[in-house]
């Protein structure tokens, strides 16, 4: 129970990701504020931390409803004294526009979609990160965790996606300037590829009509590996030295020899392996080219420069 007694936030928590990263943190002792629209998912999510031996206080909250937002939090502080530890901005409503628009250019899509993705995954985790950082920096200390993704970094799924992403990514880095100076770390996470329930829904059936990236979430992470990794990083003793840093899943498993859920290691999206294994006729390196050989960092940066 290495987080007994702390206090969390996790917005999105009814399914997914969320859902799995708060199991984890109550499975580790934390009392879990779990957010989301709707009582009936939520109190799913509370039935399993409860079942696992968890504490958890499901709260309905929209994360595009900033009086939501702002009740909530005047609860955490009535209700735990004040204290908060850990916020893992997670809430996202674009996964469905996304399947539903996959191919189209910017211009044949109702622009509508910027909303729908950007609302609550990135305006959301604004508000929720003002709020959240008024109480860490009371008590000089505390993480928030922007959920992100590999789309930060390069051309992924559709214009609004990359947008919101690279802006999460920067919207953790910003605000770890001038939340170092209080005792407060603020990252980005990258999972690699998830199998939630509504990825499971649209690509892992049979007929799915995205074959091309079919394999590539057969392979998944579990919805809790997310999770794992955020435990492990609360404890880490060099937490500071991490703050304002994009961290992907498949790196903090390797930095804390993590496994996934099931047993299951951790597919590295960064190394040669992997990589040469995605190109139909290098494929068969993969089987020779040793596992530890990963792709530099500062590569991923080159690769993607602006300038
Ligand atoms: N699934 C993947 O493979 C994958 C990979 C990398 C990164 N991510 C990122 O992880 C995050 C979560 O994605 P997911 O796949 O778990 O999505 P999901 O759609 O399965 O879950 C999103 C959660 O947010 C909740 N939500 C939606 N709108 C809300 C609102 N207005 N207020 C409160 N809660 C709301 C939903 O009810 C749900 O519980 C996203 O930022 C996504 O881009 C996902």
């Amino acid at each position: 129970m290495s987080l007994s007694g702390w206090v969390c936030v996790v917005t999105g928590a009814s399914r997914g990701i969320g859902r799995g990263i708060a199991l984890q943190l109550s499975e580790a002792g934390a009392t879990v504020y779990l957010t989301g629209r709707q009582e009936r998912t939520l109190e799913h999510t509370a039935a399993e931390v409860k079942e696992r031996g968890g504490v958890c206080v499901p709260v309905v909250c929209d994360s595009t409803k900033d009086e939501d937002i702002e009740k909530l939090f005047k609860q955490i502080k009535r209700e735990q004294n004040g204290r908060l530890d850990i916020l893992v901005n997670n809430a996202y409503a674009g996964v469905q526009d996304i399947f539903d628009n996959m191919g189209k250019k910017f211009w044949e899509t109702d622009p509508s979609i910027w909303d729908s993705i950007n609302n609550t995954g990135l305006r959301g985790h604004y508000f929720f990160s003002v709020h959240a950082s008024r109480m860490m920096v009371a008590q000089g200390r505390g993480l928030i965790v922007t959920v992100s993704s590999l789309g930060g970094l390069r051309y992924l799924f559709n214009v609004s996606y990359g947008v919101g992403k690279a802006a999460c990514d920067r919207l953790a880095a910003d605000m770890a300037v001038e939340l170092k100076p209080r005792g407060v770390a603020s990252v980005s996470l990258w999972p690699g590829a998830v199998q939630t329930e509504l990825v499971s829904q649209f690509l892992l059936e049979k007929d799915s009509a995205h074959s091309n990236v079919k394999h590539i979430f057969a392979n998944g992470e579990s919805t809790e590996l997310s999770g794992k990794c955020i435990v492990s990083l609360a404890k880490d003793k060099n937490l500071m030295s991490l703050t304002g840093k994009v961290l992907m899943t498949c790196d903090l498993s390797r930095r804390y020899g993590i496994q996934d859920i099931d047993g299951r290691s951790v597919t590295d999206y960064t190394s040669l392996k992997f990589l040469v294994a995605q190109v139909p006729y290098l494929s068969w390196l993969s089987f020779v080219v040793p596992s530890f050989l990963r792709l530099p960092r500062f590569m991923l940066t080159l690769a993607n420069s602006r300038f």
